[in-house]
């Protein structure tokens, strides 16, 4: 596999607070990243900076090798714990707004050939998340599950070949989760995507991930909590990755899905 995005030397800081320091990683095309570590540690900030809604205070991004433009390119899709979707357009109508937006970013409006193309797309892209029933509800009618189904559908309809996950299924009850991960795995293998995944559940991360990254501080000071970033101090590739469906030991302790994986 190639390296798909490089972190050299990634220092993230507002103000006088350091959140990240020396942050280097290769993230590999096609692999799927769990992003773990304590709350505060910079998992998020991590995302945005991928994502290039904010730039590194020190260090470089590169993808393909190119540095980073310092906007949401077409080539990253993100998806976000609260449902991103809008709640006064359909269901096909908020998939749709997303392919008008990425075609016609001034008016975000398509017409004609175009338009009958867009819903073509948005109906397949809407079908490969479980919503081809659902195509004329609105979100206030939607459960959880379904809605955060649809905000995978907008992130993906512009084909990203990176989607960023924050904690897309933190809001999720545990048989809901179950069918996300399994949804997850799907559309990563259907559509070659590169997955970058922050999440508080250990058992999510082990379970999806070919890689789990811990974040945290190596080193403290009791006086001045925020002198020192948090970097990443466990890196562990996972070779037997578990189909999640298979999966039913939820709040396995961490040596146990160290050992197993
Ligand atoms: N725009 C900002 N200005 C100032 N501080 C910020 C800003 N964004 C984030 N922070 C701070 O940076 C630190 C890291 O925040 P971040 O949200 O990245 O952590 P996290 O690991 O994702 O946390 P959580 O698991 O609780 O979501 C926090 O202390 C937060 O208050």
């Amino acid at each position: 596999m190639s390296t798909l995005l490089s972190l050299r030397e990634v220092w993230i800081e507002y103000g006088d607070k350091i959140v990240l320091e020396r942050v280097s990683l290769d993230i590999e095309a096609g692999s799927f990243v769990s992003i773990i570590g304590p709350s505060g540690a910079g998992k998020s900030s991590l995302l945005r900076i991928l994502l290039g809604q904010e730039i590194p205070t020190r260090g470089t991004i590169l993808l393909d090798g190119v540095p980073l433009t310092p906007e949401c390119g077409p080539d990253r899709g993100v998806v976000f714990q609260r449902y991103s979707v809008f709640p006064h357009l359909s269901v096909l109508r908020n998939a749709v707004f997303g392919i008008e937006c990425a075609k016609a970013p001034l008016s975000a409006r398509l017409f004609g050939a175009a338009r009958r193309a867009a819903m073509d797309e948005a109906v397949e892209m809407l079908n490969a998340v479980g919503l081809g029933d659902s195509l004329h509800l609105y979100p206030a009618q939607m459960s959880g599950g379904m809605q955060q189904r649809l905000a995978i559908a907008q992130a993906l309809i512009k084909r990203p070949r990176i989607l960023l996950l924050d904690e897309p299924f933190g809001a999720l009850d545990p048989g809901i989760r179950a069918d996300m991960h399994g949804l997850i795995t799907r559309l990563w293998r259907d559509y070659a995507l590169t997955i970058v995944m922050v999440t508080h559940d250990i058992h999510e991360a082990f379970t999806l991930g070919t890689r789990v990254i811990a974040l945290d501080k190596r080193r403290h000071d009791p006086h001045a909590p925020h002198r020192f970033g948090a970097t990443a101090v466990y890196d562990i590739p996972l070779r037997n990755r578990v189909d999640p469906a298979a999966v039913e030991k939820p709040g396995m302790a961490i040596n146990e899905i160290l050992s197993s994986s």
